[in-house]
């Protein structure tokens, strides 16, 4: 038995835990039928068709018996044992999470206790925030579960989403045990797949008591990025992930956690903690500014909103023209002010033009001080579903500016 550290493992999915499917097709139809349903799959890992849920007691202890590479399967399920006939090389979410922890060479080595779940199989892209919360609900019980409680937490998922996944957990996880979120940018029928090399680097990195206190972080590539400031750079890139204006925290390597930084600041509070059975109730929508943009398309996204991130240009900029609206609109909905740029804060009292930073933030705008308008939207989101008024909604973004 061993007697280390424990760690629970998560898989919602993502290219890490791609194989090839039969007909390609069958993927346009996803999520199947039964999504957001509970439904529980096997734990030896045979393909459900995508998005089907398990059941939180679908736990299962690793190493186990039956370890093997992974294989391809039909989108409608059964294991075909490399690629059926016609199969037209397409991939989609299939492998569970134990097949992933299988194909990790050297992870029986680190001496790390692991108790894994299959949560979802969904590409990045098809996550939700309801996902997300059920998602926490199985981790918080595994954090102070009757069977120990775990040292650190992995969630395997499509990198797609990984930034805003990764900032939404982090806002709501309080625990000390870090929770670290990985997932490949190569599939694993391809050459020099990355998932069993960042899979161990999570597991590495959930397991060190250096990360106690971390909140959430993001390790692909070796790297480790707080989830406040991780940023998916690149659509296919290995080195995809990076963190921009701050730079990684830190690196895996020889199984050991080395730290360039001490730990960020935490990203929760009390109020971004709370009740998310209610979080889906919640619309927060987003607005990148263009040029020639005259706010029409603004105003209607905004009429069926319970607030609004502006993404504006450079440092919180927008035309003259779409003033009124976003004026107007804020009056009504909490408005937050971020940049579209994808580094650096919005400024506050430079500009003085009508549409500028200050001029905006005169007119009731909320700044979202350094958060890019991915994580703004979901900090904004989660203080609307705890109730919060615009007042607090400001104190909350002002709290997590860089220069606290
Ligand atoms: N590399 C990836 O994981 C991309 C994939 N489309 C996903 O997010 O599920």
């Amino acid at each position: 038995m061993t007697t280390g550290p424990t760690v629970a493992v998560f898989s919602l999915g993502g290219t890490i835990a791609m194989t090839t499917v039969s007909d390609a097709r069958e993927q346009v139809e996803w999520p199947a039928e039964g999504r957001g349903r509970p439904r529980s799959v096997g734990a030896g890992g045979e393909a459900n068709g995508g998005g089907a849920v398990s059941d939180a007691r679908e736990q299962v202890e690793w190493p186990a018996e039956g370890r093997g590479r992974p294989r391809s399967v039909g989108a409608g399920g059964e294991a075909n044992g490399g690629g059926a006939p016609g199969a037209t090389g397409a991939v989609a979410p299939a492998l569970s999470a134990r097949e992933l922890l299988d194909s990790v060479p050297g992870l029986d080595a680190l001496g790390i206790r692991l108790r894994v779940h299959d949560v979802r199989r969904l590409p990045g892209a098809s996550l939700s925030l309801a996902d997300l919360d059920a998602l926490y609900t199985t981790v918080a019980a595994e954090l102070d579960g009757e069977a120990g409680a775990v040292d650190g937490v992995v969630v395997v998922q499509g990198t797609d989403t990984i930034e805003e996944t990764a900032f939404y957990l982090d806002v709501i996880h309080s625990a000390d045990a870090p929770v670290v979120v990985t997932g490949a940018m190569r599939n694993p029928t391809q050459p020099g797949p990355d998932g069993p090399a960042n899979l161990y680097a999570a597991v590495v990195c959930a397991a060190s008591s250096r990360l106690r206190g971390a909140g959430c972080v993001v390790v692909l590539g070796d790297e480790i990025h707080a989830a406040r400031t991780v940023a998916k750079s690149h659509s296919v890139s290995p080195a995809a992930f990076v963190s921009p204006g701050a730079g990684p925290l830190g690196l895996v390597a020889e199984g050991r956690v080395w730290l360039h930084h001490s730990l960020p600041p935490r990203m929760v509070s009390p109020a971004t903690a709370a009740a998310p059975a209610i979080a889906s109730d919640v619309r927060v929508g987003l607005h990148t500014v263009t040029l020639g943009d005259d706010g029409e398309a603004l105003s209607l996204l905004g009429a069926g909103c319970d607030g609004l991130v502006v993404a504006g240009f450079g440092a919180g900029h927008v035309a003259a023209a779409m003033v009124p609206k976003l004026e107007e609109l804020a009056a009504r909905i909490p408005v937050v002010l971020t940049s579209r740029t994808g580094s650096g804060p919005v400024l506050a009292r430079t500009y003085g033009f009508p549409g500028s930073e200050r001029d905006l933030l005169e007119r009731g705008l909320i700044s979202g001080g350094d958060l890019s308008p991915y994580k703004a939207r979901l900090l904004l989101h989660r203080l609307l579903a705890a109730g919060c008024k615009p007042h607090g909604i400001a104190g909350e973004f002002a709290a997590r500016t860089v220069s606290r």
